[in-house]
């Protein structure tokens, strides 16, 4: 590839991400309206938030509640929120003992009540650990905000009338990536406008 190339290569990124944002925005502006309201109920009854993922989703599940935890642009309270992909003995042990595909379900399980909500990330939506983890969040009759991609795999399948889809358009999972961070950063964004009022 030349330089040239390169260049143009590049700016096809931005091109793509683009498009891509622009494909989301037209589906995804209502389930994510409800999710953030979903999210918001859960945690005005003393509920929490948890969420899990593997590999740039688990950093994506980190840095939201991170934002839940912490702060996300403004002071407010802290919110209930765990992420269920950082604690390494935990998922080790139960990797070690239960299987992989056993992390985030076992951790559901133990944590989990009625009036939680679970945030599932997964951008093929056939990852067997989160797949699981939402089995085990309907056991504990939580809802559940799936985060997918490439038409939502074996999720869309598992999601109940309770819970909320936001399905990227698209089939690589970069791109995909590239859109849950946006949605996740509008989903705190829409916490802390119902929580302090929606002018920064
Ligand atoms: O960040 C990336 C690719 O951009 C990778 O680390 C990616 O997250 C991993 O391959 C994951 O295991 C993919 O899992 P999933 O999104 O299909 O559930
Ligand atoms: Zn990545």
């Amino acid at each position: 590839m030349t330089i040239m190339d390169m260049t143009s290569h590049m700016a096809s990124h931005f091109d793509d991400a683009i498009d891509t944002l622009k494909a989301s925005s037209k589906e995804l502006a209502q389930p994510l309206s409800d999710a953030v309201d979903l999210l918001f109920a859960s945690l005005a009854n003393d509920g929490k938030i948890l969420a899990c993922g593997n590999g740039g989703s688990a950093a994506d599940a980190q840095h939201f509640i991170a934002e839940l935890v912490g702060r996300f642009e403004r002071d407010r309270l802290p919110l209930a929120g765990v992420a269920l992909n950082t604690d390494t003995s935990i998922m080790t042990a139960v990797g070690n003992d239960y299987g992989f595909d056993a992390i985030f379900e076992r951790q559901v399980l133990a944590l989990g009540h009625a009036g939680d909500v679970l945030v599932a990330i997964s951008t093929s939506g056939n990852s067997p650990n989160v797949m699981r983890s939402i089995e085990a969040a309907h056991d504990r009759d939580m809802s559940v905000i799936a985060l997918t991609g490439k038409g939502g795999g074996s999720i869309a399948e598992l999601l109940g009338d309770t819970d909320i889809h936001l399905c990227v358009p698209h089939d690589r999972t970069m791109r995909i990536q590239e859109v849950h961070i946006v949605l996740l950063h509008a989903l705190c964004d829409g916490i802390d406008a119902l929580l302090l009022g929606d002018t920064l």
